[in-house]
């Protein structure tokens, strides 16, 4: 059994209602303890990752959130600095699950979302636990 962090961005709340389900669900399934942290928006999950990691409290993160394209460049900095952040993490050997959406509207948000059309939670839960069974096996 291992302890994940969920890190959210709570920026649409029903679309992340619905990506922390699949999340927590496949977690469950696999016989793993869970907690979830609620951050403003997606530019935020890799800081608050980066402050907990070495806290020794989780044995791994899902990173959860929703970016739809609005009207400005904007989209690209939150979609891109946070994949960018999470993945840099990631490299440094935190196990760490990417579940941020970034789409064009909230019809393709939707059908990735929910845990009964391509449920993207659980798809970074097990991404984040593929990763930590990595670093069991090797460090
Ligand atoms: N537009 C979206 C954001 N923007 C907010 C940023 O993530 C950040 O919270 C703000 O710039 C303060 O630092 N966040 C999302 O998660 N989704 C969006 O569509
Ligand atoms: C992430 C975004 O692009 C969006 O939420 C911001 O919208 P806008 O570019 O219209 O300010």
């Amino acid at each position: 059994m291992a302890k994940f962090l969920i890190v959210e961005a709570r920026f649409y709340d029903h679309l992340n209602d619905l990506l922390v389900k699949g999340a927590g669900d496949e977690l469950r399934r696999n016989g793993h303890e869970f907690d979830v942290m609620t951050v403003p928006g997606a530019l935020e999950i890799p800081g608050a990752i980066a402050t907990i990691a070495d806290s020794g409290r989780y044995d791994g993160f899902v990173a959860i959130g929703v970016v739809i394209r609005g009207e400005t460049y904007h989209f690209e900095i939150v979609a891109g600095e946070s994949a960018r952040g999470v993945m840099a993490l990631t490299m440094d050997g935190v196990p760490i699950g990417n579940g941020i959406l970034t789409v064009e509207n909230e019809a393709q948000a939707l059908e990735r979302a929910d845990p009964a059309r391509k449920d993207k939670g659980a798809e970074a839960a097990k991404a984040a636990m593929a990763l930590l069974s990595i670093a069991e096996q090797y460090s």
